[in-house]
């Protein structure tokens, strides 16, 4: 599942993919020039399997805007960040919201994250705007802390599980396009053949049926 990484400079990107993919965090700063990639394999629950996580980390500068969203393309999931400290940050997210909308397939699994929520003491962004914010671009939100490692598993696992869901609703879509005797092609981009999603989807259900029972 390619993952892109996207939000002003300096509010955590880097650290986040760091820390998700490695389990470390670094106090100093060091840009991101472009874009860094990173991968990282992981069970996730909801999709009863693991999950390679192809992460694209972009530099969040206005300098590399131009050459970052080259790298948007044929993204699956996006990280939308912006920090608890930095005003600036918080009030550039429509604008990185319709730059990624531009880019990339609007089936796309988003999440919104305010991240460095440990300096929430500090925060210049009140709980009440961000949730509106949150709201108002219909997007799933958490506060993080990639510091402390709050939260931080949980994006790439709601973004995997919405993921996988997606996957499982074009099988019910193709399979209803038979039904009805219309041969088509599904018109969603899926990574998957048809038969290996009929495949899983069966697996999963046995799998849950036998956990229901034990
Ligand atoms: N207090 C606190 N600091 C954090 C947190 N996450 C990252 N930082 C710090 O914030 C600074 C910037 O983090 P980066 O991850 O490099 O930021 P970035 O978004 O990748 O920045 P660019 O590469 O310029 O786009 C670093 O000094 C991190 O240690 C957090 O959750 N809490
Ligand atoms: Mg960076």
């Amino acid at each position: 599942m390619k993952v892109i990484v996207v939000g002003n400079g300096r509010v955590g990107k880097t650290s986040l993919v760091r820390r998700f993919a490695t389990g470390k965090y670094d106090e100093g700063y060091k840009q991101t020039i472009g874009v860094a990639f990173t991968e990282k394999e992981k069970y996730i629950e909801e999709c009863k399997q693991a999950v390679t996580f192809h992460l694209w980390d972009t530099a969040g500068q206005e300098e590399f805007a131009e050459m970052t969203k080259q790298y948007y393309r044929g993204a699956k999931g996006c990280v939308l960040a912006f920090s608890t400290t930095d005003r600036d940050s918080f009030e550039a997210i429509p604008t990185w919201n319709e730059k990624v909308k531009r880019e990339c397939d609007e089936n796309m699994c988003k999440i919104l994250i305010q991240n460095k929520y440990d300096l929430r003491d500090k925060s210049v962004v009140t709980d009440e705007e961000a949730d509106k914010l949150a709201a108002d671009l219909g997007l799933k939100f958490y506060r993080s802390s990639v510091k402390n490692g709050d939260m931080v598993e949980d994006i790439f696992d709601y973004l995997a599980g919405q993921y996988y869901k997606q996957q499982e609703t074009v099988i019910e879509s193709v399979k209803a396009r038979k039904a009805e005797n219309k041969n088509e092609e599904p018109d969603f981009e899926s990574p998957f053949s048809l038969a290996e999603l009929e495949k899983r989807q069966e697996e999963n259900r046995k799998k849950r049926k036998k956990e229901c029972c034990t």
